[in-house]
């Protein structure tokens, strides 16, 4: 409720609008039943003024009725409105703040559903909270009252009839919190399985994994089945039990009256209002535990955004000017580890590199090549020793700055729906096209995009599915030099290329971005065989640091690769 009340708060006009009407509503319901009483007793009397007077007001009472319903209708859903979309917002907000360690400890498809599915059900609890919240108590208790006022001699038959009902509901919205808390477990489980099936739907098919997906997906189906049959079930019950002991109620009240019915007429009119006011009673009571279900639900999902809506970054940037800094790389002493792992991904790890060189990073799989790349864009930060970028630890940075300095391009390149250029223009915001085709040129993505109908404001569909694999490591290139960073890292992002392609955007680099200092981690020695420097990693640490000559010289580990891919492009060729 804390994370709740601020928001409520900001629409406070339309709170009061929606809880006046509210009591502009019950009242006009409550008021009804007596109405007709007096109405009825008249017809008895044969009383036509009275019949007519009582009448006209039981009309406009009818109508207020109706509008205070749709005021409170009409308010209560702008308060729910504001409140999903202001809180929507600031989530979206805060998960921006995050460095990348929080959103991986939150899992993407976590937040996607906090953000959504949670924030729908917040937005279902405001909407009934105040189209019913005051509604309840003030129909039940005013119902009660009423109810005993017209027939003090039953009070029995109310009191029976609410201990009966209370009880009933009480025990049986337990049970069903418990099946609601499933529900939405299980909810996220069949989300999941569809999730991960449909992303991964190339795999799926080509290795004709359909009926083993279909068979996951229908056992996470049944249980949610399950579960909400349960519900269902309660449901067909307690219904109908509600109804009974109402009935009941109703029969017992209907024949003790009946007794006295010659001696007391105006019993008839009483018995009437006494019925309708029981019957609201039950249904207060009905509504309130559906209240209370949707609460239960919500206060989960409430817990859920606080989570993130609190958490702390685990990464803060200084404020500092938006300038970039030099190239000139150096790791001193970093030691790193991945947070919940128990033993270090980079172990002791010092290099440095100068502006404009470039270095090459090779090694076996899992050796800590893509952590050391990570660690420069700091994206995480290292347990001990330092980072320097342009001379400057990177921790002492703004934002700004590193991303301005810094360019990272990973094999696994993420391109955003909309357009090419906007893909480019993320990067530098009022990039021409001259400047476009000038980065396209170096990334050899000219070639294609110009063959495009709309070229640079060709779409990219969601995922960038209407890319090839190289298309879109081309493109990503593109945007990673486009802005002319004094460092451009290259993680295996040009192992889609063929070795001509790749030749080209290298010797491209080479020329047109002769102050930037490139990073270029390679599967293929091939790659990195003209760099400056090469550092070979080994199990987080680094065993190698030379040139190419010098390591095929020296290097047990370096040669031991060489060897292998020379043999291996000797057996294709
Ligand atoms: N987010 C993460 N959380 C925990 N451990 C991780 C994470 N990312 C990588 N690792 C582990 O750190 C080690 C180094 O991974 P890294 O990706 O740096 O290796 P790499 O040399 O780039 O491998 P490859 O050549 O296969 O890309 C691996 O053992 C990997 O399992």
């Amino acid at each position: 409720m804390k994370v709740l009340m601020p928001y409520i708060k900001r629409y406070r006009k339309d709170v009061y609008i929606a809880l006046i009407s509210v009591i502009a509503l019950v009242f006009a319901t409550l008021w009804q039943p007596r109405l007709l009483q007096v109405i009825m007793n008249a017809i008895l009397d044969g009383n036509k003024t009275v019949i007519f007077q009582q009448g006209i007001i039981l009309i406009g009472l009818a109508i207020i009725g109706i509008i205070a319903g749709v005021i409170n209708t009409i308010y209560s859903a702008h308060v729910a409105l504001g409140v999903a979309t202001d809180l929507r917002a600031d989530l979206y907000r805060k998960v921006q703040s995050f460095a990348y360690a929080d959103v991986e400890e939150f899992s993407a498809s976590n937040l996607v559903v906090r953000m959504t599915n949670d924030i729908n059900q917040i937005q279902q609890i405001v909407m009934a909270g105040f189209q019913q919240v005051s509604r309840i108590p003030l129909l039940f208790i005013g119902a009660f009252i009423l109810a005993m006022v017209t027939m003090p001699q039953q009070w029995w038959v109310l009191l029976g009839m609410m201990l009966i009902v209370l009880g009933v509901s009480w025990y049986s919205y337990q049970k069903m919190s418990i099946y609601f808390a499933e529900t939405q477990q299980d909810i996220e489980d069949v989300n999941t399985v569809a999730r991960e099936n449909l992303m991964g739907i190339r795999v799926v098919k080509s290795f004709v994994q359909e009926p083993h997906e279909i068979s996951k997906f229908s056992k996470a189906s049944d249980k949610l089945t399950k579960v909400t049959a349960k519900i269902g079930y309660n449901f067909a019950i307690l219904m109908p039990a509600f109804f009974l002991t109402a009935n009941i109620a109703v029969v017992i009240a209907v024949y003790l009256v009946g007794q006295n019915i010659t001696v007391h007429p105006t019993y008839l009119a009483a018995i009437t209002s006494f019925i309708s006011y029981l019957m609201q009673i039950l249904f207060a009571v009905i509504n309130g535990g559906f209240l209370m279900i949707m609460a239960s639900r919500a206060n989960i999902s409430l817990g859920r955004i606080g989570e993130v809506m609190n958490t702390e970054p685990s990464m803060k940037y200084v404020e500092g000017t938006s300038d970039p800094v030099e190239g000139d790389i150096e790791f001193d002493h970093v030691t790193f580890t991945y947070p919940g792992d128990d033993s270090p991904t980079l172990k002791d790890i010092s290099f440095k590199i100068k502006a404009g060189e470039m270095m090459g990073i090779v090694g076996a799989t899992g050796s800590g090549k893509t952590t050391m790349a990570q660690l420069i864009a700091r994206l995480y930060d290292p347990d001990s020793g330092t980072v320097k970028v342009g001379g400057t630890d990177v921790c002492q940075l703004s934002e700004v700055s590193l991303r301005k300095t810094v360019a990272y391009v990973l094999q696994r390149s993420t391109l955003f729906s909309g357009t090419i250029s906007d893909n480019l223009r993320q990067v530098k915001e009022d990039a021409t096209v001259n400047q476009m085709q000038w980065a396209a040129n170096i990334a050899q993505s000219s070639e294609f995009i110009e063959r495009l109908p709309m070229t640079y404001d060709a779409p990219v569909e969601e995922r960038s599915s209407n890319f090839s694999g190289g298309q879109k490591q081309r493109l990503s290139i593109t945007r990673g030099v486009i802005a002319e960073p004094k460092i451009l890292i290259l993680d295996d992002a040009t192992s889609a290329l063929d070795a001509k392609s790749e030749k080209l955007v290298q010797e491209a680099l080479d020329k047109d971005l002769t102050t930037t200092t490139t990073v270029v981690i390679a599967e293929k020695i091939s790659s990195i065989v003209r760099a400056d420097r090469i550092l070979v990693m080994d199990d987080g640490r680094i065993v190698g640091n030379g040139n190419h000559k010098e390591l095929v010289a020296n290097n047990e580990v370096y040669q031991k690769i060489y060897q292998t891919q020379k043999a291996r492009e000797g057996e294709m060729s």
